[in-house]
């Protein structure tokens, strides 16, 4: 699996949130999507997932443009920041409904409620939860789905260190199954020990991508820097809206 964005030009109202963003990811690998406070991460994802329309630009999933797939085939799964529920339906309840829509997805609901530790919670409607446990929640309904690519929106809010160590291993299992995974985060210590590639995007253009070894590269900048150092010198260099290596 292979996704190519391209060209992506994006405006919610007449200001531009997206300018030109290109990237790719791929099997087998976790992308970190790093960048500040609005420099537009979201709504990048929310576009992969074709809730959001570009005004220009596409994403080819091997080669076929998203907006050409049915909602049927559609390859994506996803963690969003802002939690989505029926309010009404227990966590349970949540958990049976996706698994329903999915059997053929090889997760079983009891390993997932093991494994993300919400046993005491399954009976508790959604704005009963804490954070965290509705955090978990997002994160099993996405891993219930059928999909190739596992797109997450700032997946780490909220969970404790047990949980955050249990979903590190989740992805890396992802990664070993052949899924594409694309991260958005803040947490740039967690990113670079989980992610193999990263793209920066700083005031909705693409400021790098690659591993931290071709961004240093590109870049001149010795290898031996943190990825906070990195993306924070970059960032700094940017006196106009991009860089140039
Ligand atoms: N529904 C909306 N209507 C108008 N502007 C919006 C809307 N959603 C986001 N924006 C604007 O688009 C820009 C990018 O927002 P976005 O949420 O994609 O950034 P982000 O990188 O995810 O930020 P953060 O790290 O704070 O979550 C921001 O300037 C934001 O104010």
């Amino acid at each position: 699996m292979h996704v190519k964005v391209e060209n992506i030009n994006f405006s919610y109202t007449e200001l531009p949130v997206l300018q030109n963003v290109s990237f790719q990811i791929q099997s087998g690998t976790i992308t970190g999507l790093i960048g500040s406070n609005g420099s537009g991460k979201t709504t990048m994802l929310k576009i992969m997932i074709k809730k959001l329309t570009p005004s220009s630009g596409n994403i080819l999933v091997n080669q076929s443009p998203v907006s050409t797939l049915s909602n049927t085939n559609h390859p994506f799964a996803f963690v969003p920041d802002t939690p989505v529920y029926y309010e009404e339906l227990t966590v349970l309840e949540h958990l049976q409904f996706v698994k329903a829509l999915y059997p053929q997805n090889p997760l079983s609901i009891q390993g997932l409620i093991k494994q993300l530790e919400l046993q005491k919670h399954l009976h508790k409607i959604p704005c009963a939860l804490s954070k965290g446990n509705l955090q978990k929640l997002m994160i099993a309904l996405a891993l219930l789905r059928q999909y190739e690519i596992f797109l997450a929106d700032e997946p780490f809010t909220g969970l404790d260190p047990r949980q955050l160590h249990i979903f590190k291993q989740i992805l890396q299992k992802l990664t070993h199954q052949h899924k594409a995974i694309l991260i958005s985060t803040h947490l740039l210590d967690l990113a670079e020990a989980i992610c193999g590639r990263f793209v920066f995007l700083h005031n909705g253009q693409v400021l790098a991508e690659g591993s931290k070894e071709e961004i240093t590269a590109q870049y001149h900048v010795s290898d031996a820097v943190s990825l906070e150092e990195l993306y924070l010198h970059l960032t700094d260099r940017c006196t106009s809206d991009t860089v140039k290596p």
